[in-house]
């Protein structure tokens, strides 16, 4: 009976042929008939098709790399997690065929957030809007345009343009990764710690069709008037604003202030959040 257990437990988890070298996430298995493309979106019913343990060890593994990066307690970003959620990760590999591995080089992880929102001049916005929630590049391939490649593909994919995606509380390698590449280098912290750019607001126009009749998709007045910063009681909708996932029907109505997937982790982001945007206003831009 003993011996019947141990059998099943070594047949439910097959030792992964992964080497995790100090260079490279490598996976020591040709991985395009499951992954396909060397940019790929994958959503949770791609993770769920997949059902391929080392594709879902090495994407943890990346995980927690952009964990430490972010000085994070607990990895923001995890398989099991996303099966359960509507974020959608953008990963970038390659199959190396001299040494026979594929190589997981990075990943951003985005989804969609209903947001309140302030500009420069304190004036306030609500609406869904697709967030950047994670974003790593294996550190031995960053500064080779990796990054770019995935958040063009990501622009791409979900039709927008760079300035109509909001940051959840960026590094400073962010942001310079945002001015260096897309010329966003106006950052607006808001009280959530995200992160927008005035770009972001110039597409409004006052009194020209929204103006409490219909807000454009993905955008409402909220039932209460709502008094931000400067005193404006006033809330405004983006002409451009970026409707919900039609296929996932906004399942998070609600206002969040944080990733609410990172479950345990909401207390540890606060704080590093607080750290990190005073040490990003108080230093010298690396840019
Ligand atoms: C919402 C969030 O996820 S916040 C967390 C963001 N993630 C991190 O900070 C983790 C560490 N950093 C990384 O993983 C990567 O550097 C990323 C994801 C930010 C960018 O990926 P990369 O593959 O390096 O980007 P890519 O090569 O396309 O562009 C490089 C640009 O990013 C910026 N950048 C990247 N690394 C650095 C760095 N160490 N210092 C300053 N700027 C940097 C620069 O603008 C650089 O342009 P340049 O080389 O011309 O100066």
């Amino acid at each position: 009976m003993g011996r019947r257990l141990l059998l099943s437990i070594l047949y439910v988890s097959p030792p992964c042929p992964s080497s995790h070298s100090f260079f490279s996430m490598e996976v020591e298995a040709d991985l395009r008939p499951i992954l396909g493309s060397s940019l790929v979106r994958l959503d949770s019913m791609r993770i769920k098709q997949i059902q391929n343990h080392c594709v879902y060890t090495s994407m943890d593994e990346l995980a927690s790399l952009s964990c430490q990066a972010a000085n994070l307690r607990s990895p923001l970003t995890s398989c099991d997690k996303l099966v359960n959620s509507d974020h959608v990760v953008y990963l970038k590999w390659r199959f190396d065929e001299e040494r026979g591995v594929s190589v997981f080089l990075g990943y951003a992880k985005v989804g969609h957030k209903n947001l309140f929102l302030h500009d420069m001049e304190q004036k306030t916005y609500e609406g869904s809007m697709l967030c950047l929630l994670d974003f790593y590049v294996h550190f031995a391939e960053q500064r080779q345009g990796h990054g770019k490649e995935i958040f063009d593909y990501i622009l791409q994919m979900e039709k927008i343009q760079p300035y109509q995606i909001a940051l959840d509380n960026p590094t400073v390698t962010l942001l310079a990764f945002m001015h260096s590449k897309y010329s966003l280098y106006r950052p607006i912290w808001q009280n959530t710690n995200f992160v927008v750019f005035p770009e972001m607001f110039c597409a409004l126009s006052d009194g020209s069709g929204h103006n409490g009749q219909k807000a454009p998709d993905g955008w409402w007045r909220p039932s209460t008037p709502r008094r931000f910063g400067g005193g404006s009681n006033e809330t405004r909708w983006l002409d451009g604003a970026i409707s919900g996932h039609p296929a996932k029907g906004h399942a998070m109505s609600c206002p969040v202030d944080a990733d609410q997937t990172t479950e345990g982790t909401l207390a540890n982001r606060a704080n590093q959040a607080r750290a990190r945007k005073a040490h990003i206003l108080s230093s010298k831009p690396l840019w």
